[in-house]
């Protein structure tokens, strides 16, 4: 494992940033688990944010068992407000595909109808296969597609990225 040359701290406060005026009033705060809800919750307490942010899966509504597996597949889902009519910023770490964003939206509607879905990233990596676009990405970088990008934090909080190299 090797650590990817972006400042994550530096990019999450971009984040902070590209995140204020896509919150209009009652807007709600909802993190991809895993990555994304960590950012999400360091949002809600630096933005000021009242109420909790929510965590979302995308573990019920992927589509690629087949390669992922379904062990260990928990359902972190956490959506502690209402979500009909709601206005809902989906902050994730790293959009590639778009394949995960595509499974939490349909996670997300099994609770009710927003008014609005927004999404905004840490890190957009390209290489989308569905038409899927963030509002707002802190970076955006090119990847070759067998390398997987992770935000990680450590004991006191802090963020960073690894990077690991698939075998082939
Ligand atoms: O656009 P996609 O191709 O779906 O990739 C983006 C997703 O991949 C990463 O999550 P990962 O599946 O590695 O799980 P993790 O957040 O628990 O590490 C990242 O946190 C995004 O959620």
């Amino acid at each position: 494992m090797t650590t990817l040359h972006l400042d994550a701290e530096a990019l999450y406060l971009e984040l902070k940033q590209g995140v204020r005026p896509l919150l209009r009033a009652d807007a709600v705060l909802v993190g991809v688990w895993s990555g994304g809800a960590w950012l999400s919750e360091r949002l809600q307490h630096d933005l000021g944010l009242p109420g909790e942010h929510g965590v979302i899966s995308s573990a019920l509504h992927r589509d690629d068992f087949g390669s992922r597996g379904l062990s260990g597949a928990a359902d972190h889902t956490r959506l502690p407000f209402e979500v009909k009519d709601r206005h809902i910023v989906l902050i994730d770490d790293v959009l590639f595909t778009g394949r995960t964003t595509r499974a939490v939206l349909n996670e997300l509607f099994d609770f009710g109808r927003p008014a609005s879905v927004t999404l905004a990233v840490l890190v957009d990596r390209g290489g989308r296969e569905l038409p899927i676009q963030p509002a707002f990405s802190a970076a955006r970088v090119t990847l070759p597609a067998t390398q997987r990008l992770r935000l990680a934090r450590n004991e006191a909080g802090r963020f960073s990225f690894d990077i690991q190299t698939a075998q082939l």
